[in-house]
């Protein structure tokens, strides 16, 4: 018999050094956002609020820690040498964007840091984590061995949670995480569906690929995951995204499609074989019905799907239906915020929208569901993860004592090579350790 279990949101910390470098091609909202003064104060609270509002509604949210950034270990790694002013010196000098890659507080997107399989769905019947490679680009894919740190920190015990080094990082087994991989349910601790989301079938040269746009995800790569996480064919499906989107500025699979029980809500465009997918996990669910939110180009074009992030928001189960927890950019877009009127007077299965203010997020493009992880954990599991991280008042309010003491109001690009920001970085996270009880994660702290 299954036991009970939760869905777990672990949300990505806006690290202190929050900015706009245009890092992401292929990323409408990087790109167009170039230069922008950023707000890391205001980014960190906007993610606070955030949670905070949904630990106030009974759901168990996690934080998952910020990263130290600039990373001076890749600039010596890179050939830069000297103390740590005289390698920002000389790096702010002949390579400005080496800077911006090493000093992204990228890793607030934690829909990106892992794959994670619930217990219920493993050959083993224990949680799988793997963290992503993020090769796609240079600034992500130094992420991947510190979140490797941190969530073996929080998931410690090894009789519940097993823990796999991300992949090769070459673009053929790129993998970006649970940002493509969204899992179907009756209830979350029976066994499931795992829908793998790719960009392409890289060894398959005369695939079906993007045009414009990278791929990040390939099916190698998600076909790698699942056989680590020991998923049976009874509990996975892999699906090709549709090129056309990825050259539409969907660059992750999580902006143009979310799933949560039995309920998937997506672009008719997402999908290079919709009725595919469809039928392919209607195979294998057990225990309940699935249930398709589709949206049509005529009600959201893509393009306003982009902008607005609709489908990058979290779905959530509530005691009446779901609830679809929105970007505040939805309401200013005309299609989506009628879209969004027709969706609550249908009738189910998505009964109460909700809206979040993660604009300085936004502007890097990373909407709610781009900042959180999930981790399905039944009662046992739960009750043995670090409980420093799970966020009650008590935490929220030193979190928020913290950040209004160590951020900045504004960062420049200019100011990333301040020697002072990175001596305020590792003050900040030093003590950020000690707050969530994670032990020394940060290179700075070994
Ligand atoms: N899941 C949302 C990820 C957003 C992230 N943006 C960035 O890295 C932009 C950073 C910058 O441009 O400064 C990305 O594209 O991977």
């Amino acid at each position: 018999m299954a036991s009970k279990a939760v869905e777990a949101n672990f949300d990505g910390l806006v690290g202190p050094t929050h900015n706009y470098a245009g890092l992401s091609w292929g990323n409408v909202a990087s790109k167009s956002n170039v230069n922008l003064i950023a707000n890391p104060r205001e980014a960190a609270l906007q993610g606070l609020a955030k949670m905070k509002r949904l630990a106030d509604l009974g759901y168990v949210q996690g934080v998952l820690p910020p990263h130290e950034r600039p990373h001076m270990p890749t600039l010596r790694a890179l050939g830069f040498e000297g103390s740590d002013q005289q390698m920002l010196e000389a790096v702010a000098r002949s390579e400005p964007s080496v800077l911006a890659a090493v000093s992204s507080a990228s890793a607030m997107w934690t829909a990106n840091a892992a794959t994670v399989s619930p217990s219920a769905d493993t050959a083993d019947h224990r949680v799988h984590f793997t963290p992503a490679n993020l090769s796609a680009k240079f600034h992500r894919s130094i992420e991947h061995p510190v979140t490797g740190r941190a969530l073996k920190a929080i998931f410690s015990d090894e009789s519940y949670f097993a823990h796999h080094p991300a992949l090769p990082s070459v673009s053929q087994f790129g993998d970006e995480g649970a940002a493509n991989h969204t899992r179907l349910c009756s209830d979350y601790g029976a066994p499931g569906v795992e829908l793998f989301v790719y960009g392409q079938e890289v060894f398959n040269e005369s695939g079906p690929a993007p045009r414009k746009f990278p791929a990040r995800q390939t099916l190698e790569a998600s076909r790698a995951i699942a056989r680590l996480h020991g998923l049976a064919d009874s509990h996975r499906v892999f699906a090709q995204q549709n090129p056309a989107a990825i050259d539409a500025g969907v660059f992750h699979n999580d902006v143009i499609a979310v799933g949560n029980g039995h309920c998937l809500f997506y672009h008719e465009q997402a999908f290079l074989d919709e009725a595919q997918v469809l039928a392919d996990i209607r195979a294998r669910l057990t225990g309940a019905e699935l249930q398709p939110v589709r949206v049509t180009s005529a009600q959201v074009p893509l393009a306003d799907a982009v902008a607005s992030y609709l489908f990058n928001s979290q779905l959530l189960e509530t005691a009446e239906g779901m609830m679809l927890a929105v970007p505040g950019e939805c309401r200013e877009i005309a299609s989506v915020s009628q879209y969004l009127d027709e969706l609550l007077a249908s009738g189910g299965p998505i009964t109460a929208v909700d809206m979040f203010d993660v604009k300085q997020s936004m502007r890097n493009g990373g909407g709610p569901a781009c900042l959180r992880l999930r981790v399905v954990l039944n009662e046992q599991e739960l009750a043995a993860i670090n409980r420093g991280v799970i966020l009650d008042d008590a935490l929220y309010e030193r979190l928020v004592t913290w950040v209004n003491a160590h951020y900045r109001d504004q960062l420049s690009q200019a100011d990333l090579a301040d020697p002072m920001l990175l001596e305020e970085v590792r003050k900040a996270l030093d003590e950020l350790t000690g707050i969530l009880g994670l032990g020394s994660i940060y290179d700075f702290q070994r």
